[in-house]
């Protein structure tokens, strides 16, 4: 049984945190009553931790009854140090080895060991079953933009962000060993591969087929022998399946940056003392200004948005408002999604969702981790 900790945080005005979360009260909405927000940042003592001290936990085995009653106590707050560079640490992802997705986890972490899936809910699951530590999933692209599904997964599963990763993807070129490129008749990627390429998309002058990832369509290609068919892939991709690059850097936005999401089972302590980004989704209700009033919450407290993304409740995707004046109107539904450059450890953060909380209808925080300021 792994050592469990649990952090506090409150408002500044709080007066109480109870359970094995931790409820903060002292904000009130405007009837007066208290709200509340709950914000879980570690695990609870579970029962006694007997692999320090290799007894058994019934305790028959240590002389004494004091010393019995020690044994079952809660363990003090431990931070267990783990080397962060991925050493013991398993990451799913969605892809086949060579991905880009797998370049951004080993960037995060050099020495991780990743777990390739077939989709993305796989990356989820195997993080909720304890196949893996992490999950890292690519969130949005600067040239495509949102990739949505991922933030309705964020949704439908209970992992927390614990940190971003933004990667610069170098497109290469890749054939079998001999194919020239005048042999192309179709040329194999990623979408978003494909879409960012101006010599695939026109110059060439072939066939595009959309594949899952582009490491995938290395392996394909290579595994069925195809001699007229290119990929648009890593150099690692060309290094694991054996593929030779016909062209380097084909991108052409020389600084096309995916963001990549790295998640876990547990949220991690937010500090101040670096660069914290936290991430949320909320519901408002209908009404002229509402969103306005959500934004303003961050603009009175001085704290920046980074991204803000609206998808549809699928589980409520019309709202049917009866109007005597108007009658009857349908609305779409909508979940919020913002990221915002303040860790929960800042009171201007806490005061800002308190504040939110007064009028969302639902409010979860995914998660709050340090800005990638790598690039
Ligand atoms: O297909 C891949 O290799 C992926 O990991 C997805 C992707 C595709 C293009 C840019 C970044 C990530």
């Amino acid at each position: 049984m792994a050592l469990k900790c649990v952090a506090v945080m409150g408002w500044p005005d709080s007066g109480r945190s109870i359970a094995s979360g931790v409820v903060f009260n002292g904000v009130r909405n405007s009837n007066g009553e208290p709200r509340k927000i709950f914000v879980s940042l570690g695990r609870f003592s579970g029962p006694a931790d007997n692999q320090k001290t290799g007894k058994s936990s019934t305790g028959n085995d240590v002389p004494g009854k004091l010393c019995r009653n020690l044994v079952s106590l809660p363990k003090p707050l431990t931070i267990s140090v783990t080397p962060n560079d991925g050493t013991q640490v398993r990451i799913s992802f969605k892809g086949s080895p060579g991905s880009f997705t797998e370049d951004a986890a080993l960037k995060a972490y050099p020495n991780c060991e990743t777990i390739p899936c077939d989709e993305f809910e796989e990356a989820f699951k195997a993080v909720e079953l304890w196949l893996a530590e992490k999950a890292i999933l690519p969130i949005e692209n600067s040239s495509g933009g949102s990739i949505h599904h991922n933030y309705d997964l964020l949704l439908r599963h209970r992992l927390h962000i614990v940190g971003e990763v933004q990667f610069v993807a170098n497109f290469c070129l890749l054939a079998r060993p001999g194919i020239r490129e005048e042999k192309l008749k179709c040329v194999l990627s990623h979408p978003q591969a494909l879409a960012s390429s101006d010599i695939v998309q026109t110059q060439l002058g072939v066939a595009r087929e959309n594949i899952d990832d582009t490491a995938s369509a290395a392996q394909y290609v290579a595994s069925n022998g195809l001699r007229d068919a290119g990929v648009v892939a890593s150099a690692r991709a060309a290094e694991i399946y054996g593929l030779n690059i016909l062209a380097d850097r084909i991108q052409d936005d020389p600084d096309n940056i995916t963001r990549f999401l790295v998640l876990a089972r547990d949220p991690i302590m937010p500090r101040t003392d670096k660069p914290f980004k936290t991430s949320i989704v909320f519901t408002l209700d209908e009404g002229p200004g509402v969103l306005t009033k959500a934004l303003a919450v961050f603009a009175l407290r001085e704290i920046n948005l980074t991204k803000i993304e609206s998808r549809p409740q699928k589980m409520r995707a019309l709202r049917v408002v009866d109007d005597s004046n108007t009658g009857r109107a349908k609305y779409f539904d909508y979940l919020f999604y913002i990221d915002f450059e303040a860790s929960m450890a800042d009171p201007r953060a806490q005061n800002a969702l308190g504040h939110l909380q007064e009028f969302a209808t639902f409010l979860r925080i995914l998660g709050c981790y340090p800005m990638d300021t790598s690039l």
